[in-house]
């Protein structure tokens, strides 16, 4: 059979990516499709809550409202869990409910904001950064500024590499490894939680970690010295990584699911990964609508990754424990806004959120500000089976030693 195998059967069949939709039916890429480009008003016009409808763009044609209007009723915006997947089986009722939104007056940051995410998207891909915040305003923190950097650079990504090709590519990709069955094989075997070790060489709250990087050296060390999986940082402006790290450390042998460590914003991203030889991608919450993230869910399903879905308050978990299909929560100790690390996060949350987590069979990994066998120790008390590690291990003389240092003991694999 021509389709890739997968080695997840807690998600389900695969089906054979070359099926998926084409480009332009994606509801966020906005941008790309014309239907969509008659939608998306200049940001400054989006922005404004209370602009007259003769202020916004031109309407798309009266089938399309009418399509829209039809499938808002039929399918509320907000989505009950159950039902989520089988709406999603059909794309054009993902842009029908993008339409629905846009006749109600929503833009993407409208509704975005709705769902208490305070990161916006410029949406204007082809545009300089300067031209971006002339206007919209500076970026107000950090993950803002990341995230619209991010937006550009996808556009000039998707250029060099067109969507259809990248998809045939990780089509072809060699079949995934099971990210979330590693991580709870390790988490029981070992009786600490499972390591995400992730190969980190620099970060804009720390500046450079390791001045002498060898991305392979750093992931064989690691899986030498028991790490169930390892975590490959691909940004390249904010965190010195890059995509072809993830190749060539899946390319030199390493046999331990790789998650993709992106600030995905777009489709295209989560093909790439793949197509690089990712097993697992990471989805941040603070960036994405449940839209997106039900979308990228669903690509992903086909696509045989694993999404590990990054939560850091209250909100957030609450929305994702919404939606259906959710197999992986990374609770983050570190604001992306801020840089504050607080390991307590990951308690608190837990505590509130740790029964219906576990009834969903969601498996939990602690991320972040994780130092030594207490760090660890306390957040497996609150409930974590996975922790994530970067910089106490990168940073030492010996990464793979590091481990046992972190742990108490050495892992076995
Ligand atoms: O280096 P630390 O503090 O051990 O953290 C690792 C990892 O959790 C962190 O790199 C991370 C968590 N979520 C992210 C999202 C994007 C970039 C990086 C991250």
């Amino acid at each position: 059979s021509p389709s890739p195998a997968t080695k997840q059967p807690s998600i389900g069949e695969a089906t054979n990516p070359h099926q998926l939709p084409p480009a332009p039916t994606y509801p966020r890429r906005l941008c790309c499709s014309r239907a969509m480009q008659a939608l998306l008003a200049p940001p400054a016009l989006r922005a404004s809550p209370s602009r007259s409808p003769a202020a916004r763009s031109p309407p798309p044609s009266r089938g399309l409202v009418a399509l829209a209007a039809a499938a808002a009723r039929a399918r509320p915006l907000r989505c009950g869990p159950r039902d989520t997947v089988e709406a999603l089986e059909r794309d054009e009722m993902l842009n029908a409910v993008e339409l629905g939104q846009w006749e109600s007056g929503k833009s993407v940051n409208d509704i975005a904001a709705c769902q208490g995410i305070r990161i916006r998207r410029h949406c204007r891909p082809a545009a300089s950064m300067a031209e971006v915040e002339a206007e919209m305003g500076a970026p107000r923190n950090i993950l803002e500024k990341i995230i619209w950097d991010k937006e550009i650079e996808v556009a000039q990504g998707l250029a060099r590499n067109p969507l259809e090709e990248v998809i045939e590519s990780a089509g072809k990709a060699p079949p995934t490894r099971d990210f979330y069955g590693a991580l709870a094989a390790a988490h029981k075997r070992n009786g600490v939680p499972a390591l995400i070790a992730e190969v980190k060489k620099a970060s804009p709250s720390k500046g450079v970690l390791r001045e002498n990087f060898d991305p392979v050296q750093i992931a064989q060390a690691y899986e030498k010295h028991g790490a169930a999986c390892l975590s490959i940082l691909t940004d390249e402006k904010y965190f010195q990584g890059s995509f072809e790290n993830l190749q060539k450390v899946r390319k030199a042998g390493v046999k331990c699911p790789l998650l993709c460590k992106e600030f995905v914003v777009d489709k295209w991203q989560i093909y790439y990964a793949r197509a690089m030889g990712a097993d697992a991608v990471l989805l941040i919450a603070a960036v994405l609508t449940d839209l997106d993230i039900k979308y990228f869910l669903r690509i992903c399903k086909e696509l045989g990754l694993t999404a590990l879905i990054e939560v850091h308050d209250e909100r957030e978990m609450e929305r994702v424990l919404a939606i259906n299909g959710v197999q992986l929560i990374g609770i983050n100790n570190r604001s992306l806004e801020t840089f504050i690390v607080d390991t307590s996060n990951t308690k608190t949350l837990l505590e509130k959120h740790g029964d219906a987590i576990r009834e969903k069979g969601i498996l939990v990994v602690g991320e972040s500000g994780l130092f030594n066998p207490d760090d660890v120790a306390y957040v497996q008390n609150a409930g974590v089976s996975a922790v994530l590690v970067g910089e106490s291990l990168v940073k030492q003389a010996d990464p793979g030693r590091a481990i046992a240092g972190l742990f108490g003991k050495e892992l076995v694999h």
